[in-house]
């Protein structure tokens, strides 16, 4: 415990200060570090890796204020929250203690500082739950604001995971879970009163007198009061984001994190993805709408067009598409500086990065308009002349980036401040003719004016001239060699100095301010230009990919799926020689079991139909020809297995929850793509269940579905259903072993080469050699393949006519296969 008798009285300001902070770490500015103490201290020695000291028995450990950003960033990662105390007046004015307040919490999803952030999105989300689980997210950094509805936790956790989403917060109620389930996420628990009050909170933010026109339901306005407070009490300012868009499910194609993941959509724990691939972006705004188009595409066959529309005329007019790019490249991340802005953190630096991107609007413009099908894009673009004569006006081009010392606000721009500045910027004009009249007037030849921060402004004067000093000259202190004096008017003229350089500061900050103040007028007009630019950028990124890689056009259909000589878009990139296979799928012919050995290219070609799907609804070209395919509400896959240890769920149970979701959400306009299914039980069971999943698949959800399995029996289905086919790949023997052609072919693998595969992977030759032998052994002995040919016969029509029995389960195998 502390003796709060025994404490100073700064550190009694501290404490009252710290009780209001609790759960952040207390940053307390204490002239050039900021300081923190007791078990603050001690975290951030250890995180920090700096020394911990003592003072009477107190723990303490300081941070150099310039190292700022630097300590913040790791302290941040590390997941603490910060609070930042700086002193809110000089210290020497103050009278007593000098101010203190906390100007800022810092936690991972409020960042709005740009050396913290990365270029991606950074988003802070509020969930409630009341009937549903009910969020509201924002970007600090850009403003940008949505709203979501999830029916099941899964499915929020599930969004989260893919979302750049840093910090959750939420109220008791789920704090336990989202906890449980988020490890990685900071998700921080708030009192009841956040949440109240929203209507009130909601009307002041956006300052309207009634909110209906947003048509939220009151879980939307709740969640969301609860966020806006959230942002007040962590940035210290009120300021307003930008009206919340909700994100409606029937929108966008669904994309769990599963599938995200299993078609390497973004970049992630593995590596090559379909993002890096497709970005070559000019600007940040762009690279963070590619990933967002990445993770929703679009539902609505007008918008896709639409946007599909604007890749083709860029496609089109390669030498328009080039000058375009060129110009993209000169646009600074328009969205961030808006926030600084909005959030008084602009540098004069973000104001001219927004003059030079705005100067090129113009350009843009007529460039754009050169083109039919770009006219109406180019006619909806803001030039901002009035913000660009502005700047012009105001701002020196090459700023310094601390308004105050006077190399900021533009000469002409105000009287008063040039004439403080003339007077401070040419005292050394001043002091040199000073000096020489000084000489002159008493003919000390090497009399020198010199400053220094105890006195000031001096005359120095050699010891051996000390006897031609004149009267007026005012001794100040005496050094080995010489003497230093000072005069009434050199004091004059120092006072005068002074406070001119007070006066600039004082002027030159308050006029960037009111310029500041001047351009918020601007902000939510910009924000729709800098949107405009991100949708220009990633339009004209894609028809610049699409040349570069040789996409082609996607026609949308009803339901035909076919494409010639179709291309996986991230693996074609990192091999040399790439085999081109063709899809077809109807209506009718709509499932497809593919079996071919191991590393033939099973998976490669099941995820590169997922993509093309994906890139189609993005509005961009995909790797293929004669492309042909419809509109899909959901990618499904299950591909791989592997243990979710974190939930302590078994492969195969992993596998079966995964199975069961596809099953129950899966609709006839869905793709479904399955990578193995029923490989992490025994051979019958597997079987089993994949024979039944995929009638019910092919019977009753009626989707296109792709199925690679190492299960031969399974081709079998092909026999009993018209609308499955098999599929497999092509191998070549040669006395050398075997060559995979990865060419996809009609037919049934006749043998899995797993043994010539793990020759290749370097099982010793002894191994391999009894390998052969005993699926010599074996394979003759082999039983299975008798017992589903009796399925065949008479049982398998039986088997076909069952349907879901009532309880909502699958009816196995009547009797199973062993029976
Ligand atoms: N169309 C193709 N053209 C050229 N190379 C390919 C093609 N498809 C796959 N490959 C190469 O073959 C490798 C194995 O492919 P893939 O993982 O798709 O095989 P698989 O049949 O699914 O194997 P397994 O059954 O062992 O999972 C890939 O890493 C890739 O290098």
């Amino acid at each position: 415990m502390v003796d709060l008798e025994k404490l100073t009285p700064m550190m009694k300001q501290y404490m009252g200060i710290k009780s209001k902070y609790k759960d952040a770490i207390l940053l307390f500015r204490l002239g050039d570090f900021y300081e923190a103490f007791f078990e603050d201290a001690e975290v951030i020695s250890k995180v920090l890796n700096i020394v911990l000291t003592k003072r009477q028995s107190a723990p303490m450990a300081g941070i150099p204020y310039h190292a700022l950003e630097n300590y913040l960033k790791k302290l941040v990662e590390s997941g603490y929250k910060v609070a930042i105390c700086e002193q809110m007046e000089d210290a020497s004015r103050a009278k007593g203690i000098v101010k203190r307040e906390v100007t800022r919490v810092i936690t991972p999803g409020t960042i709005i500082e740009d050396e913290l952030l990365s270029s991606d999105n950074n988003y802070l989300m509020s969930v409630i739950f009341e009937e549903n689980y009910v969020s509201a997210f924002i970007d600090v950094s850009t403003g940008e604001l949505f709203l979501k509805i999830f029916e099941k936790l899964d499915e929020l956790i599930d969004y989260v995971k893919i979302s750049n989403i840093s910090q959750i917060i939420c109220d008791e109620k789920l704090y336990e879970d989202l906890k449980r389930e988020l490890p990685d996420i900071f998700v921080e628990k708030l009192d009841e009163w956040y949440f109240q009050g929203y209507d009130e909170k909601i009307k002041e933010t956006y300052k309207l007198a009634s909110v209906d026109h947003f048509e939220l339901l009151e879980s939307e306005k709740k969640v969301l009061g609860g966020l806006l407070k959230y942002l007040e009490y962590t940035l210290m300012d009120s300021k307003v984001p930008q009206k919340p868009k909700k994100l409606e499910k029937t929108k966008y194609m669904v994309l769990d994190s599963k599938t995200v993941d299993n078609l390497s959509l973004i970049p992630g724990e593995k590596g090559k993805n379909l993002f890096d691939v497709l970005n070559q972006t000019k600007t940040s705004m762009g690279a963070r709408l590619l990933k967002k188009w990445i993770l929703q595409p679009l539902k609505d066959k007008n918008e896709i067009l639409e946007r599909q529309g604007l890749v083709e005329a860029f496609y089109n007019d390669q030498l328009l598409l080039n000058e375009i790019r060129e110009y993209l490249s000169g646009v600074y991340d328009i969205e961030r500086i808006l926030t600084r802005l909005s959030y008084g953190k602009v540098s004069p630096k973000d104001l001219i990065s927004l003059k030079n991107s705005l100067l090129l609007i113009p350009h843009i413009k007529e460039a754009l308009s050169t083109n039919k099908k770009l006219e109406d894009f180019a006619s909806n673009l803001d030039e901002f002349r009035e913000v660009v004569v502005f700047l012009e006006r105001a701002l020196y081009d090459e700023p310094s980036n601390s308004p105050g010392d006077g190399n900021v606000i533009k000469e002409g721009y105000s009287v008063e401040l040039d004439d403080y500045r003339n007077l401070l910027f040419h005292s050394e004009e001043r002091l040199k003719k000073f000096q020489e009249l000084e000489r002159q007037r008493t003919g000390i030849q090497k009399l020198k004016v010199g400053f220094n921060q105890v006195f000031g402004y001096y005359i120095e004067v050699p010891k051996g001239q000390i006897k031609n000093v004149p009267e007026d000259y005012i001794r100040k202190q005496t050094l080995v060699n010489s003497e230093r004096y000072i005069t009434q008017e050199l004091k004059e003229f120092e006072e005068k100095i002074m406070s001119a350089r007070e006066k600039v500061e004082l002027i030159e900050k308050s006029l960037f301010e009111e310029i500041r103040v001047k351009l918020l007028d601007y902000v939510e007009n910009l924000r729709v230009l800098a949107q405009k630019l991100a949708q220009l950028d990633v339009v004209s990124n894609f028809a610049m990919v699409s040349r570069l890689y040789g996409y082609t056009k996607p026609e949308f259909t009803n339901s035909e799926f076919s494409v010639k000589n179709a291309r996986h878009a991230v693996v074609e990139r990192y091999i040399s020689d790439f085999i081109p296979n063709d899809i077809y799928m109807d209506k009718k012919r709509r499932m497809y079991i593919i079996t071919g050995p191991n590393m033939s290219g099973k998976s490669t070609y099941i995820r590169q139909v997922g993509l093309i799907a994906v890139m189609a609804q993005i509005g961009c070209f995909v790797p293929g020809e004669n492309v042909k395919l419809p509109i899909f509400d959901r990618v499904f896959t299950r591909m791989g297995a592997r243990d979710d240890i974190s939930t302590g769920k078994s492969t195969f149970l992993v596998e079966m929850s995964e199975v069961a979701l596809i099953l129950d959400k899966a609709t006839r306009e869905s793709l479904v793509l399955l990578d193995e299914v029923g490989r992490g039980t025994s051979t019958f069971d597997g079987i089993s269940i994949a024979w039944a999943m995929s009638e019910y698949i092919y019977n009753e959800i009626g989707c296109k579905t792709i199925f690679a399995t190492h299960f031969t029996e399974l081709t079998e289905l092909s026999d009993v259903y018209e609308g499955i086919k098999n599929l497999t790949i092509a191998v070549k023997e040669t006395n050398n072993g075997v060559i995979f052609l990865h060419k996809v072919i009609e037919g049934v693998a006749d043998r899995s080469y797993g043994i010539e595969v793990a020759q290749i992977a370097g099982i010793p030759e002894g191994v391999v050699e009894r390998a052969r032998e005993i699926l010599d052994v074996i394979s003759k002995k082999s039983e299975l393949e008798k017992k589903v040919s009796v399925l065949k016969q008479g049982q398998l029509k039986k088997i076909k006519s069952k349907k879901k029995i009532p309880n909502g389960q699958l009816s196995l195998f009547e009797g199973g296969v062993n029976g």
